[in-house]
């Protein structure tokens, strides 16, 4: 997308894209590693979901509301809600604890009551567990997931020689939207003189693990 490139640079701006010795959920050692915790300021985390906003409506996937995971979706479900709101596209939005509350209203979700077309909120794919527990989530409240948006694609192979996002994909049949992914970050690094010195670390690491390799 048009925009992907400021999204890496803000997110290397922020720290929030880090390079060194990494493991990631997969157990794989990674050069990189994004930590969407770390837009922890409120000009950087109005900018990301910013980012959100625009990729959301480049890609134009319909959805009637919007849901966020425990935990890092969860202000992200609130930030995206608002920068659309102020586009004039006011959706409801939801959250799931982690553990279920036994005490007041109880469970586990919290906003709006699951709907409609539901638009899943991340900042990265993994192995996928997110997504899928979201979609279990919204589909035992009857409601239909509509895609996912992550921030970041980082392209690698999920169970099998398919990317965990191309997994999510064919396994419900849903879009998933990157802000960037994996070949923006490359194409950022070789062109940036202070970050030029990881290229050769996350390459190889793509040559690896990742599901192309168009070296
Ligand atoms: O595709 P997956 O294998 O599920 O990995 C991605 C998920 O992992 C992280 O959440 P995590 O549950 O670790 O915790 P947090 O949001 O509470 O940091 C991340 O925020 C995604 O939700
Ligand atoms: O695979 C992961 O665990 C992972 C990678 C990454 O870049 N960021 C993150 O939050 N998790």
């Amino acid at each position: 997308m048009d925009f992907s490139r400021d999204f890496i640079a803000l997110a290397c701006a922020k720290g929030v894209l880090r390079f060194g010795s990494f493991v990631t959920k997969a157990g794989r050692n990674s050069p990189y590693f994004f930590n969407a915790g770390l837009f922890d300021d409120g000009a950087s985390f109005r900018e990301l979901c910013g980012f959100y906003a625009r990729a959301l409506r480049a890609a134009d996937v319909p959805c009637d509301m919007l849901f966020g995971p425990a935990y890092k979706g969860i202000p992200l479900v609130a930030g995206v809600a608002i920068r659309l709101a102020e586009d004039g596209v006011n959706l409801p939005f939801a959250f799931n604890r982690k553990e279920a509350k036994d005490h007041g209203e109880g469970g586990t979700l919290v906003g709006a009551p699951l709907d409609g077309r539901v638009l899943i909120l991340d900042d990265v794919i993994s192995a996928g567990t997110s997504v899928r527990e979201s979609v279990e989530l919204i589909r035992a409240g009857g409601a239909v997931p509509a895609g996912v948006v992550i921030a970041l694609d980082r392209m690698e192979r999920g169970k099998g020689a398919q990317s965990a996002v191309e997994e999510v994909r064919a396994s419900f049949d849903i879009p998933v939207i990157a802000v960037a992914t994996l070949d923006d970050l490359i194409a950022y690094l070789g062109d940036s003189p202070e970050l030029a010195a990881n290229l050769d670390a996350v390459q190889a690491y793509r040559d690896t693990y990742g599901i192309c390799s168009p070296r």
